[in-house]
């Protein structure tokens, strides 16, 4: 039988998926969960042109893909810049992407990040 390697996670990997779940319970709705598709909204596709959404920020934390914590904060701010983009402002998607992205960028804010390393070491 081949034997499965055990995927151990990398200090970084462990943070990105705390920040992850953060981000994930100020989504309640589960507007950002999973990718958008153009059956819900007409278009998306042209629109769009580099999708991203929580399930997708997952995996790439799981296949290791971010190189640093910045690479992770780009993909976030893509998810709620493609809300905002495609979104009307007066739609609860626009809305709900403008107060994610707030929330979750208070959460990398250097402070904030020095409080979660006695919680994750
Ligand atoms: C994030 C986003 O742009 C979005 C999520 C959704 C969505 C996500 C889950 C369930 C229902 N709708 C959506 N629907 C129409 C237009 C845009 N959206």
């Amino acid at each position: 039988c081949v034997l499965r390697k055990i995927a151990e996670k990398t200090p970084l990997q462990r943070l990105l998926e705390h920040l992850l779940r953060s981000m994930e319970k100020r989504d309640p709705q589960q507007f950002f969960a999973w990718p958008v598709t153009d059956n819900i909204a007409p278009g998306y596709s042209q629109i769009i042109t580099n999708p991203m959404d929580f399930s997708t920020i997952k995996q790439k934390i799981d296949d290791n893909n971010y190189q640093n914590l910045n690479d992770f904060i780009d993909d976030f701010k893509l998810m709620c810049d493609n809300a905002t983009t495609y979104n009307h402002p007066d739609t609860i998607y626009f809305k709900a992407a403008k107060k994610l992205l707030h929330v979750g960028l208070k959460m990398v804010i250097p402070d904030k990040l020095k409080q979660l390393r006695s919680v994750l070491v």
